[in-house]
């Protein structure tokens, strides 16, 4: 009797396998649910009311006690996250040259020997692993390289400022927002005004204040008579021409073994030897260093997991999950208890009784999932979170539709999240567009070494490190479109009255989906997140798409 009713209850297009009640264990524990059921399936006003009553009551009578997949809403664990940020860095000034005269004894007027400015620190960006979130660098806003020191007596140059290294997470994407190099402005000031004077007034370019350094003990009378020399052309050092090339536009989708230059630091000044002439022997001027270059980058943080949960709000992803992995992602009731990713790792283990994973590319051992807000209708309009939290499952090898089974139509469900992410396809092909005109992304690979030489590997192309300018070939990454993704179903509160015939309908439209579309069949897969059932074959499914070379 128990038996039989167990099986009108329990779903047995959840435990197919299971048959006619195989574990005594099993069926002790679902009659004290049986026991409950004539509550719930009691033609009373709630079971034809609205289904928000239903669940308050279902949930009451048949959710597992509190545990970590049905955890109160405040146990979880929340690490800091932002994952998009302006930046602006700047790379150091150069330091000033050095005016000095050799001073020994019996040598009172010695010649010239002020060194050189050292040159400002460089900026550097790397992808790094163990990074995951830009908020440090969102708080930070900006960040200076060090500026070089001044050149002393003796003939000593200064030292050289310290480099800036900014670490950001895998998957980030660099853009450049706006830019300030006051040596190009200089040389183009140079050229313009030598086009426009032609070979006469080339005098006006011997006296600038801003750019020279007078002897401290000068007397304006002095310094009117005073002849300069014409003042030397901008310099830049040779590590400037290994610089990313303007605008700056790089996607680090991989760690990366050594740093990329975004900004050279600028030339230190000259030493007053340099200007030892004829016409004056003993120089009192040395020049200023060069001014450093301002970069505003806009840095976004694209997630890198093998698996991305796509779902409406309140469908069961976080629980999902946590079911499937470690994760202790915030779980409630409500809609948008998620406002940020999770991301947990499954572990294929065999110990655990899950088959380690093995295909064409060897032995995966673990795979990641990434949990973001739920997409409501309309979010393409800015509606709950909006569309932005898909860039976190733009880079997954597998979409996985989160669907509640026991909440409305699920069909409906899965079309209108599909029509979201078209749309928001669209949206990023047109933003896609508009960079397209204005520059080419770099799509950067870990340095290879080829015949002793290191290459940048770019995706269509590469590019010697040390090349100057744009590297060649096709720089732009193949658009990694969300559509064109492996992707299955998961049907989750499977254990709620009504999930059974939502589970069908379902199945029958995926099958006609697939089937139409002339391609392999969409997997759907029926589970309780809550009680932690039906996991085995989510994780088996995706375990074989990840290693058969699909993704
Ligand atoms: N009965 C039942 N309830 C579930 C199941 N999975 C999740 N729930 C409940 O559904 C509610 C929402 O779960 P969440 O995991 O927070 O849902 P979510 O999709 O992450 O929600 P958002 O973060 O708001 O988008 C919670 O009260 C869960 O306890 C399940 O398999 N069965
Ligand atoms: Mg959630």
């Amino acid at each position: 009797m128990a038996c039989r009713s167990v099986q009108g209850t329990l779903m047995p297009f959840l435990y197919p396998w299971t048959g006619r009640c195989l574990l005594p264990f099993l069926c002790c524990r679902r009659i004290s649910t049986l026991e409950n059921q004539p509550v719930l399936d009691a033609p009373d006003d709630r079971s034809t009311a609205h289904v928000p009553n239903d669940r308050v009551v279902l949930n009451s009578l048949q959710t597992p006690p509190p545990s970590r997949l049905n955890p109160s809403p405040d146990d979880y664990a929340l690490t800091p996250f932002t994952d998009r940020c302006t930046l602006t860095v700047h790379s150091g000034s150069g330091g000033h040259g050095c005016i000095s005269f050799l001073r020994e004894k019996y040598i009172s007027d010695g010649p010239a020997n002020g060194g050189d400015g050292g040159s400002g620190g460089n900026v550097f960006i790397q992808a790094v692993r163990g990074e995951t979130s830009l908020h440090k660098l969102a708080r930070r806003g900006t960040l200076k390289a060090s500026r070089g020191k001044n050149g002393q007596g003796k003939g000593k140059g200064g030292e050289r400022g310290e480099d800036l290294l900014v670490q950001v997470p895998v998957g980030t994407v660099v853009r450049e927002v706006e830019r300030s190099d006051p040596v190009a402005e200089e040389e183009e000031r140079m050229k313009i005004a030598a086009g426009a004077s032609g070979e006469g007034k080339g005098g006006e370019e011997t006296w600038r204040r801003d750019k020279w350094i007078l002897y401290p003990g000068g007397v304006p009378g002095g310094l009117a008579a005073a002849e300069f020399p014409l003042l030397p052309r901008p310099r830049r050092s040779h590590l400037a021409l290994s610089q990313s090339q303007a605008p700056i536009q790089l996607d680090l989708s991989e760690p990366m073994e050594s740093p990329i230059l975004l900004a050279a630091g600028a030339m230190g000044g000259l030493g007053n030897p340099h200007f030892v002439a004829k016409s004056t022997p003993r120089p009192k001027f040395a020049t200023r260093g060069d001014p450093g270059m301002r970069l505003t980058l806009g840095l976004e943080l694209k997630l890198l997991a093998d698996v991305g949960l796509v779902g409406l709000p309140n469908a069961g992803k976080s629980t999902l999950l946590r079911s499937l992995t470690r994760s202790r992602a915030r779980v409630g009731d409500w809609e948008f208890t998620t406002l940020q990713p999770n991301i947990g790792t499954v572990v294929l283990d065999n110990n655990q009784g899950r088959p380690a994973a093995t295909g064409a590319r060897g032995g995966r051992t673990r795979f990641t999932i990434a949990d973001i807000p739920g997409l409501v209708a309309g979010a393409h309009l800015d509606r709950g979170l909006g569309l932005g939290f898909l860039r976190h499952v733009e880079r997954a090898g597998v979409l996985a539709f989160v669907v509640d089974l026991g909440g409305g139509d699920a069909v409906e469900v899965v079309e209108g999240l599909w029509k979201e992410i078209e749309m928001y396809e669209r949206m990023k092909a047109a933003a896609e567009a508009a960079e397209t005109e204005e520059g080419e992304v770099v799509v950067w690979k870990p340095v290879s070494e080829r015949g002793g030489e290191r290459h940048i590997v770019v995706e269509g192309g590469d590019a010697s490190v040390s090349r100057h300018g744009k590297p060649s070939g096709n720089t732009r990454a193949p658009p990694s479109r969300i559509s064109t993704k492996p992707w299955f179903v998961v049907g989750t509160k499977a254990d709620l009255p009504g999930a059974k015939e939502n589970f069908e309908r379902l199945k029958r439209w995926l099958d006609a989906k697939g089937k139409g579309e002339g391609k392999a069949e969409i997997g759907l897969f029926p589970v309780s997140a809550i009680r932690g059932e039906g996991m085995e074959r989510v994780v088996e499914w995706v375990g074989g798409a990840l290693q058969g070379g699909e993704v």
